[in-house]
């Protein structure tokens, strides 16, 4: 029925203020208003509709996007929004679009590694649309190993040009978003070689199709790469693979910030570090924590609000079944997840804040605090991304059959989602730098560097090292301390004993390669202590609102003691904790369990998505599954007659001949 809320009883049951929540989910008032009006308005325009996206062909299915990103252009004029609004609509839009590289990774790339004349050139260009980049890196042989790329960047003093070529068949650039169909520019990553010299990698601005007929510019090859995962999901995007036959920019299109050539051919390298050429990176996986939020509490919230309408066995006197989300199992699979939803939206605040530090630093000239933000931001990028596209899988079997449906809206965020553990950095590679930089750390250790900010913990390494955990009693896990220590202990002693392994190999390098399996583990705890302390730390901040932080402690709670009972051969093996306080552990977490039972519904309508963003008949807002399921059905193409095509073809000639072999 229509207008009746099938959820309402579980609403009424919230302990704490909701409309509070929301703004603590968003990060203020004023990010939640923008978020607010900017869905509602996106929700309400039939122009972003979603309806049949699944079913489309590839060539529809990209130029319906082709017409979704320029409407939305259209309006973003027309309303007049500001950046941030014009950002906001696009996420709400919800459709990957060329536009992402666009607004996400080229025009950052200039801003970032561009001179101030390059980037006065570029970017009215750029934010006007009258250009549209890519950027363009990884290639078919490497993308990993950014040093092994082959493009190559020759400059001719002759001409004051640079000649882009690429030179083998896995030079081929291969991949870029926006590239196979739309761009009309990239940043180009290769080779810079002057005067017979290799330089190693810089970026470039090249111009790939003409700004007229838009057809690809003498010695360009582009195309796009083809199919991806997913049925709509991804094929959105124009992923695409390019070749350069010595085609000719002029020397001013090198991006000049980093290092320089100069008009007689001489490399000159600034003062700031090489490293800054890997900005761009830094930059897109900070957005990418922040992002993993966004995708892992959609299907949270598809999942929870299905669990309690979905009802299974247990009836009793003919009364009502049991909703399935009263299966302490269902809350053992789902309750972290929500949990970890909200832990992530914390440190992806917090990385934020981390991110703009230190490009004010840089602006300054510091650079000191660059590879803890390297370490940061790749370490987190890998545990977000990873934690949610396991994530959604779990909501998606959480939901039983009905997720295995594309109008669940799961298997379609799934296959959108689980690329991100992929790009932007390969999610074990990325771990493999934290772990270097963890290895730097303890080598460093009574030389008297102090260590700062995540890695401050390690200047308390003896204690950390001999400490115990005093817990006695199941509620003493709730004591902030007491889990703030059992995360350092462990992180601690599982990076020194990889330490004291290494130190056993002549050779580091060998030794950092045998046991990268059990550096990449070290990895994982250090970041899981970085996402725990930022959540406890978030709790030590005044938050408005009745209930509200009672609840986020239960969350914090359920975070950090499913991630103990999940790592538990950790914690014991280290020896910080007994099998006892393990058990204790565990009893806690069941009892956190049952506190946030009643108030699931509304934790996830905290996140205030319409039901077009969510996109998903299992997590409409007014839990009215069955009929909306059974509408939607019908709708399919393959019921558009009752006669399925084919039949006259195939199914008839079968049951003749099966009438005839029955006859025999
Ligand atoms: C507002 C809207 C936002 C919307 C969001 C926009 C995004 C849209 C979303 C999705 C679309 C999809 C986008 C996907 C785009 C891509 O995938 S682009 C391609 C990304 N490629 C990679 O990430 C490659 C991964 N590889 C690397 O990062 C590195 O090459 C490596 C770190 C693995 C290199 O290893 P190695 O060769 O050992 O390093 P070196 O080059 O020798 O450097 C060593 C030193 O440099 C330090 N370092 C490395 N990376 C960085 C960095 N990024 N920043 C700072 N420092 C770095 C490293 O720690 C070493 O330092 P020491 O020498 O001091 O130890
Ligand atoms: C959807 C999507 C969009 C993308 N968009 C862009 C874009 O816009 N622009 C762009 O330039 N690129 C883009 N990429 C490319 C992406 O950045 C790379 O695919 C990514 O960096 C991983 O590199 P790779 O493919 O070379 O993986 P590989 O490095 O070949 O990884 C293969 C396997 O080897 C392992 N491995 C590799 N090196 C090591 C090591 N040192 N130690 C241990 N294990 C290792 C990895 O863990 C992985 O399991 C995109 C990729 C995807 C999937």
């Amino acid at each position: 029925m229509e207008g009746v809320d099938y959820l309402a009883d579980e609403r009424k049951k919230a302990e704490f203020d909701v409309n509070e929540m929301k703004i603590v989910w968003a990060g203020s008032r004023h990010n939640f208003e923008l978020s607010d009006r900017i869905s509602k308005l996106v929700a309400n325009d039939p122009g972003f509709s979603k309806e049949g996206r699944t079913m489309l062909p590839r060539k529809e299915l990209f130029k319906n996007t082709l017409r979704k990103a320029t409407y939305a252009w259209k309006r973003i004029i027309e309303l007049r929004l500001s950046e941030e609004e014009a950002a906001k609509l696009r996420h709400f839009v919800d459709e990957p679009a060329f536009t992402d590289l666009h607004w996400g990774m080229f025009i950052p790339a200039i801003k970032g590694q561009g001179t101030d004349e390059q980037q006065k050139k570029w970017l009215p260009l750029a934010y006007k649309m009258q250009i549209i980049g890519c950027y363009a890196q990884t290639e078919l042989g490497h993308g990993s190993n950014v040093q092994g790329l082959e493009t190559t960047a020759t400059f001719d003093p002759q001409t004051d040009e640079f000649v882009i070529h690429s030179p083998t068949l896995t030079s081929s650039k291969w991949w870029p978003g926006g590239l196979g169909k739309v761009s009309t520019h990239a940043v180009v990553y290769a080779r810079l070689i002057t005067n017979g010299k290799d330089y190693g990698i810089n970026g470039f601005i090249v111009q790939l199709r003409s700004l007229e007929d838009h057809k690809p510019l003498p010695g360009v090859t582009v195309g796009d790469i083809g199919l991806k995962f997913g049925n709509g999901a991804y094929n959105t995007m124009d992923n695409g693979v390019l070749r350069f036959d010595h085609v000719r920019i002029p020397r001013d299109q090198m991006l000049m910030r980093v290092s320089q050539v100069t008009r007689e051919g001489k490399y000159v390298q600034s003062d700031v570090p090489r490293q800054l050429l890997y900005g761009t990176m830094v930059y897109v996986r900070q957005t990418i924590v922040s992002d993993a939020s966004n995708a892992l509490s959609r299907a949270v919230c598809i999942a929870t609000r299905y669990s309690a309408v979905r009802r299974q066995f247990g009836s009793q006197n003919g009364g009502q079944e049991i909703q399935v989300i009263d299966y302490k199992t269902q809350q053992n699979r789902l309750f972290p997840l929500l949990a970890s939803a909200y832990a992530f939206r914390f440190v992806g605040e917090w990385l934020k804040w981390l991110y703009t530090d230190v490009t004010q630093r840089l602006q300054a000239n510091d650079f000191s605090t660059l590879p803890e933000a390297h370490a940061c931001t790749a370490g987190l990028k890998s545990l977000t991304t990873t934690a949610t596209a396991d994530g959604i899988e779990e909501c998606r079997k959480l939901c039983g059959g009905h997720g295995y449906l594309c109008s669940s809206g799961l298997p379609e965020l799934f296959a959108v989602y689980v690329p991100a553990c992929t790009y932007e950095g390969d999610n074990t590679v990325l771990l493999l730098q934290v772990a270097r930089f963890l290895m730097k750390t303890v080598s460093q250790l009574g030389s008297g560097k102090k260590p700062v900010g995540t890695i401050a913990y390690m200047g308390r390494i003896e204690h950390l090292m001999q400490c115990r955990s005093d817990v006695k009693q199941a509620k003493d896990w709730l004591k902030p301390s007491a889990v703030v220590e059992a995360f350092e202990a462990r992180a601690a002693r599982m990076s020194v004993a990889c330490a004291q392994n290494l130190s056993k190999f002549d050779n580091p390098e060998e030794g950092f390669a045998e046991l990268a399996a059990d550096l990449a583990e070290a990895a994982v705890a250090h970041c899981q202590l970085i996402v725990v302390s930022k959540f406890i730390e978030k709790l030590q901040q005044d938050i408005p609102g009745e209930g509200v932080k009672q609840q986020l402690e239960v969350l914090c709670g359920i975070y950090y003691l499913f991630l103990l009972h999940k790592h538990q051969g950790d914690f014991l093996g280290t020896g910080y904790i007994t099998s006892k306080q393990a058990s204790l552990a565990n009893d806690q977490l069941r009892a956190l369990y049952s506190q946030l039972r009643p108030n699931a519904i509304s934790l996830v309508d905290a996140f205030n998505y319409t039901d077009h963003f969510l996109d998903s008949i299992l997590g409409r807002y007014d839990g009215n599954v069955y009929p909306k399921l059974y509408e939607a059905a019908w709708k399919d193409p393959l019921n558009q007659s009752d006669i399925a095509d084919g039949f006259h073809e195939y199914i008839r000639p079968l049951l003749k001949q099966q009438l005839r072999t029955a006859r025999l």
